[in-house]
């Protein structure tokens, strides 16, 4: 196995370009990470994996083996080592008290880069390592304030930025599991109506794994009013992951994406885009553009792309979705 040392700041390359630079990241190519597939036992069947195909219209197989596979069995690592210091913990305190609490990771990355994708894959795979079978995935977009109250806010043209969610609950939420409560609800977005939906929860129960997927997962904690910095979402991350690419692939899979959607999803009576089903390709593909290049792209730039370094992995895809490389953070 290879491997080279990254920068912290900037993009690297996947080959090696900074190899004696100090950093605190660890950098694998693609053909380093792939190795460590064939060192990995699949917790998943054959029926299983072509299963995953369906999560996603263009899921490549052998990606999920050699990407998303040793991935999976990283974090398992992680999960094992996080319930190992908890029991040697409360062993330290002379503690005999309830289980640990739920190891809770997030999946970071802009509107359309991949993130639903990864983390749908990752809940797959890790609910099939037998340690942690109960793994919850959450979309932040049900903490989106609803329509009404973003219209209020004159916020209706910068839904994903960090102001159009309401950031408290979704803290509340994140500190409930982290306080080891056993029931916790979330809110739910419905990307057909556009908006959030109020009476639908999703609720998850005593799980070993909550994945929290969203735009701004990796944001810190603003600054209050009184000057102190409160919590963010971050602090109670036991692990993140941060789906990369460049903006401008980025840019043409959002387009892409609202092309297929306007020969299906936009076509549904309920859908807000449903004006979209009836514009000519040309038309669609400038409306996408507009809406990256108003609303998607510069809150990649100003908000989403900050973060990326606050991640413990960086997945960096290349135009046609294959993982180039991982950064990972040393231990
Ligand atoms: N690993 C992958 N391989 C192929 N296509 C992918 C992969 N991940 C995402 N895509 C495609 O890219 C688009 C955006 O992916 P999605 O997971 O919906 O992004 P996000 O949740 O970040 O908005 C979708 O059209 C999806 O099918
Ligand atoms: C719902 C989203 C803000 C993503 O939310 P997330 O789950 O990442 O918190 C995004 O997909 C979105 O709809 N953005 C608004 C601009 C657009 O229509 O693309």
């Amino acid at each position: 196995m290879t491997s080279t040392e990254a920068h912290t700041e900037g993009e690297s390359h996947g080959n090696g370009s900074h190899e004696g630079e100090a950093s605190p990241y660890l950098e694998l190519s693609r053909e380093a990470w792939a190795d460590l597939a064939h060192e990995t036992v699949s917790p998943l069947s054959a029926e299983e994996l072509e299963r995953l195909r369906g999560l996603s219209d263009r899921l490549d197989l052998t990606e999920v083996e050699q990407v998303y596979l040793p991935l999976s069995r990283l974090l398992s690592l992680y999960v094992s080592a996080a319930g190992g210091l908890h029991r040697e913990q409360e062993a330290f305190l002379h503690r005999r008290t309830p289980p640990r609490t739920p190891f809770v990771m997030g999946v970071a990355g802009s509107v359309a880069v991949g993130k639903s994708t990864t983390a749908r894959v990752l809940q797959q795979m890790l609910a099939h390592w037998p340690e942690h079978p109960n793994v919850a995935l959450i979309t932040t977009d049900g903490f989106l304030y609803p329509n009404a109250e973003l219209e209020r806010r004159g916020l209706m043209q910068r839904k994903g930025f960090p102001e159009s969610y309401d950031r408290r609950a979704l803290l509340k939420f994140v500190v409930d599991i982290k306080s080891g409560k056993e029931e916790v609800e979330a809110p739910t977005y419905s990307h057909l109506v556009y908006d959030v939906v109020g009476d639908e929860k999703v609720v998850i129960k005593s799980p070993d794994i909550v994945i929290i997927e969203g735009l701004n997962v990796l944001q810190p904690a603003g600054v209050r009013g009184d000057g102190r910095t409160g919590l963010g979402l971050s602090d109670f991350f036991d692990f993140s992951v941060y789906v990369d690419a460049g903006t401008s692939h980025i840019r043409q899979w959002y387009v892409e994406r609202f092309l297929r959607l306007r020969e299906t999803a936009f076509r549904d009576p309920h859908s807000y885009f449903r004006k979209y089903a009836a514009l000519t390709r040309d038309e669609a593909v400038a409306e996408a553009e507009r809406i990256w290049d108003t609303i998607n792209g510069p809150n990649l730039t100003q908000n989403v792309l900050p973060t990326r370094s606050r991640a413990t992995l960086v997945l960096r895809k290349d135009k046609d979705h294959s993982v180039r490389y991982v950064r990972l953070r040393k231990i």
